[in-house]
């Protein structure tokens, strides 16, 4: 049986950065994979559904809420969000890492289920720079830069419910932060086990009782 891979959450308010961040990361990271999450948002921009999203309608969404597709799923900004059970289960079993990137409920959710899930959060150095990469993204209009603005300040104060945090400041410092969280989890004596194997067995390292990620 594949030892498990590791589970990683990134979340922060919307505009500190958490998308371009792991999509650097996973430019770095062929080891990683990112969870495609359902959402009733409309698409934005240059978003191409199942890339960035399952851009779903709600009856679609709230059917697969009903039929327990969904292993974590929360209503965010007035739009509804899910990770679903298929994106992750199997990715986890064959070994890969994954990486979610939701919403402090989800997170909370996921630690539930997933007690070795690593929960990162990212802050924005400050409000005033939230407020202008919100701006200078240029992806939403003034009233939803509001709401989200608004809902930052409640976010935020999450931060204490997470492994780790990453302030944003300069993107590269940050990134290799990020680097640095992936990096560790897969040194612990676990995740070796399954990345080094072979040198385990040649030194007659007894495999400890594998506990996933811990
Ligand atoms: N709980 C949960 N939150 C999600 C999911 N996918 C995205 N989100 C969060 O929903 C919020 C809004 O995302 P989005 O509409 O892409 O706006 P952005 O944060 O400005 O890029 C962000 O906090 C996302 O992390 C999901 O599957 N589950
Ligand atoms: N460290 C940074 N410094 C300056 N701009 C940044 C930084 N990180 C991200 N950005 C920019 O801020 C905007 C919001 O980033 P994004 O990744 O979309 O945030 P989120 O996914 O958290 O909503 C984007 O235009 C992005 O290019």
């Amino acid at each position: 049986m594949e030892t498990p891979g590791n589970l990683f959450v990134v979340a922060a308010p919307s505009g500190a950065g958490k998308s371009s961040l792991v999509k650097a990361l996973l430019e770095l990271d062929s080891h990683l994979q990112v969870s495609v999450s359902h959402t009733t948002r409309k698409p934005r921009g240059q978003e191409v559904d199942g890339r960035e999203y399952w851009f779903t309608d709600m009856a679609t969404f709230r059917a697969m809420v009903d039929a327990g597709d969904f292993i974590e799923w929360a209503e965010v900004h007035g739009n509804c969000y899910g990770t679903s059970r298929r994106a992750v289960d199997a990715r986890l079993a064959q070994g890969e890492d994954v990486v979610l990137e939701i919403d402090y409920q989800g997170a909370l959710q996921i630690k539930q289920l997933f007690p070795h899930a690593i929960l990162i959060f990212i802050l924005p150095p400050s409000y005033v720079e939230l407020r202008q990469r919100l701006t200078r993204r240029g992806e939403d209009p003034p009233e939803v830069i509001e709401q989200r603005m608004v809902n930052a300040r409640h976010e935020v104060a999450q931060a204490r419910h997470f492994d780790f945090v990453i302030i944003n400041g300069l993107f590269e410092t940050a990134l290799f932060d990020l680097k640095c969280v992936v990096h560790s989890q897969r040194l612990r004596y676990a995740a070796q086990l399954r990345n080094k194997s072979q040198v385990f067995s040649a030194l007659d390292l007894i495999p400890a009782q594998h506990t996933t990620g811990a």
